[in-house]
């Protein structure tokens, strides 16, 4: 499971020790150099091109042609000296051994100096640290993720909770807003409207044959801060550097992409450095044909068993493409299955202090979309499965609170399909607060993405209903939460048990000091996705996702329970 200490190790021994291998890639690594393997490939090459070229009579153009422009270059730009420097997946920089230096052509390219991978590691966090901003640490890390990946992972794993909420969430956010303005070198693969009818070539153009994960979005609904259009590239960027460095996925199997239909954005639309097609966003009948073709071309070049995971679409296709895929691809939507299974990993711990089982408790859910109607189910399966009462009567200890209001039966005309298994009888109620004084959650879940929405009163509501009041503060990035962390502490006098979407540092109040937890789908979607690829899995069930629900809530219910008391 991503996330637990075990699994972590794992990653890293993983990443830095020989993944590849396990994978069976060849590359080089510490202890395993390319040397003398990929020189004679090379020189092999280079042999067969001569002996065809003189013997060029025996063998036909195409034949010819194929040495010449697709095998030779292909061995040499990969194992000779500038342009291994220049590959990001091999180049190893000042960390090239005496004996690689030789059999690599590197001779001189190279300052004399041979660093230890440690103290290359060393240095580069010194120089990312230097910078205070942020996003300058996020150009930071991209730039050596494009120029030494090897190094990039080390630092990723070994640093991983300074390190991931800079490649990751909330910093990714930034990123996406002004990817544009910080644009270098793409990171993925991009398939506009423009490559409709086109898009296995498009996919075949991707240098790596051999993908186990995809990780795709439409930029329709970025985080918490909405149509980011063709910028939203750093999502699946950001996630599959998670898959590498938390589920131990090797890199070269990971491909991000994002599918451009035009964006509504007005200001990316008049934005000059604005990278993605220039017009509305593509719905009906043209959307759905382009993801149709998207999906079967996947399965022609990458075969069944690549996942696909589903990022940061917008509500009305995120549930209807995972409808329509589910039974007939391996897919997974993070925002609805992942957030779903991380939430309710969090609850299951959090009962562990409450007290009760699932059943007993009562669930206020402040957002109808992917997040919210994605946990609900989940937790309405786990507590029809705990409880032993059918799926209906668990909805029954589930209510949502959309855009206008709390979901009821009379408003079931209007209702999006997901959500009207959750309208239960009651009087309409507008506020979040006069919602919480009327059904008295247990736990309050917010992921509208409503900045600053669980008000002091609210939060003062909860917990002079409950003992200690669960809040989870889930919208993305920070600047949307619900409420902060030391809103929720203080308001609730210590008592909340709190987590968020994005991270908060500890804090102190009234002499003591509170780790908040984070609740992100990162402790899911890479352990999970791992899962998949290595069990051969063509499909991902709900069971999956419930038993790594159920696997995370053990892992941090441990953490916890082992955890020093900090006081
Ligand atoms: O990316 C994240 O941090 C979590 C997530 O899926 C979202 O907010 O859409
Ligand atoms: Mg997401």
């Amino acid at each position: 499971m991503a996330g637990s200490g075990e699994e972590k190790n794992g990653g890293v021994a993983a990443v830095s020790g020989g993944v590849e291998d396990a994978y069976g890639e060849d590359r080089a690594t510490e202890d395993q150099p390319i040397t003398p393997w990929a020189v004679c490939v090379a020189r092999y090459t280079w042999g067969v091109f001569h002996f065809q070229f003189n013997l060029s009579w025996c063998f036909n153009q195409a034949s010819f042609d194929y040495t010449v422009k697709i095998v030779m270059p292909c061995h040499f730009r990969a194992f000779s000296g500038h342009s291994l420097l220049r590959d990001p997946r091999h180049n190893k920089g000042l960390s090239f051994t005496e004996k690689e230096r030789d059999a690599h052509y590197l001779r001189g390219l190279l300052p004399p100096v041979v660093l230890s991978q440690e103290l290359q590691e060393k240095r580069l966090l010194q120089n990312v640290r230097q910078f205070e901003v942020p996003l300058q640490r996020y150009m930071a890390l991209m730039d050596l993720q494009e120029r030494n990946e090897r190094l990039f992972y080390k630092l990723l794993v070994d640093h991983v909770e300074e390190l991931l909420p800079v490649v990751y969430t909330p910093t990714v956010g930034e990123a996406c807003q002004k990817y544009g303005s910080i644009f270098r070198r793409p990171q993925g693969l991009y398939i506009s409207l423009k490559e409709k009818g086109r898009i296995l070539e498009v996919l075949r153009n991707w240098p790596e044959k051999s993908i186990q994960v995809i990780v795709v979005t439409d930029g329709e609904r970025i985080l918490g801060l909405g149509d980011l259009g063709c910028q939203g590239m750093g999502i699946p960027v950001g996630k599959l550097a998670l898959y590498s460095a938390l589920g131990g996925v090797r890199p070269s199997a990971c491909l991000p992409i994002t599918i451009d239909v035009g964006t509504n954005n007005e200001d990316l639309l008049k934005d000059e450095f604005y990278i993605g097609l220039r017009q509305k966003r593509a719905t009906g009948q043209e959307y759905s044909e382009l993801l149709d073709e998207f999906m079967s071309a996947v399965r022609q070049n990458y075969g069944q068993k690549v996942l696909v995971q589903f990022e940061d679409f917008a509500n009305h296709n995120a549930f209807a493409l995972l409808e329509k895929y589910r039974e007939i691809h391996l897919v997974f939507n993070d925002d609805i299955q992942g957030t779903a299974a991380v939430v309710l990993a969090g609850l299951i711990a959090a009962l562990k202090s409450v007290g009760g089982s699932l059943g007993d408790h009562t669930f206020l859910f402040f957002g109808a979309g992917e997040a919210g109607t994605g946990i609900a189910e989940l937790v309405a399966l786990a507590i029809s499965r705990q409880s032993k009462i059918s799926i209906d009567e668990a909805r029954n200890k589930i209510w949502l609170v959309d855009s206008k209001g709390l979901v009821v039966r009379s408003r079931e005309e209007t209702l999006q399909p997901f959500k009207k298994r959750y309208a239960h009888e009651h009087e309409p109620i507008k506020d979040l607060l006069g919602v919480v004084q009327a059904i008295r959650p247990t736990a309050l879940i917010g992921s509208a993405g409503v900045a600053r929405s669980f008000t002091k009163e609210v939060v003062e509501a909860m917990s002079s209903i409950n003992k200690r009041p669960i809040i989870l503060a889930l919208s993305n990035p920070t600047s949307q939460s619900e409420c902060t962390a030391e809103q929720a502490y203080s308001w609730s006098q210590g008592h909340a048990i709190f987590g968020s979407g994005s991270p908060f540092d500890p804090v102190k109040y009234n002499n003591k000091v509170f780790v908040p937890a984070q609740a992100n789908n990162a402790y899911i979607f890479p352990g999970l996705g791992l899962g998949v690829v290595i069990s051969g899995a063509i499909r991902v069930t709900d069971e999956m996702v419930l038993a790594a629900a159920e696997g995370l809530a053990e892992q941090a219910w441990l953490v916890i329970s082992l955890a020093p008391k900090i006081s």
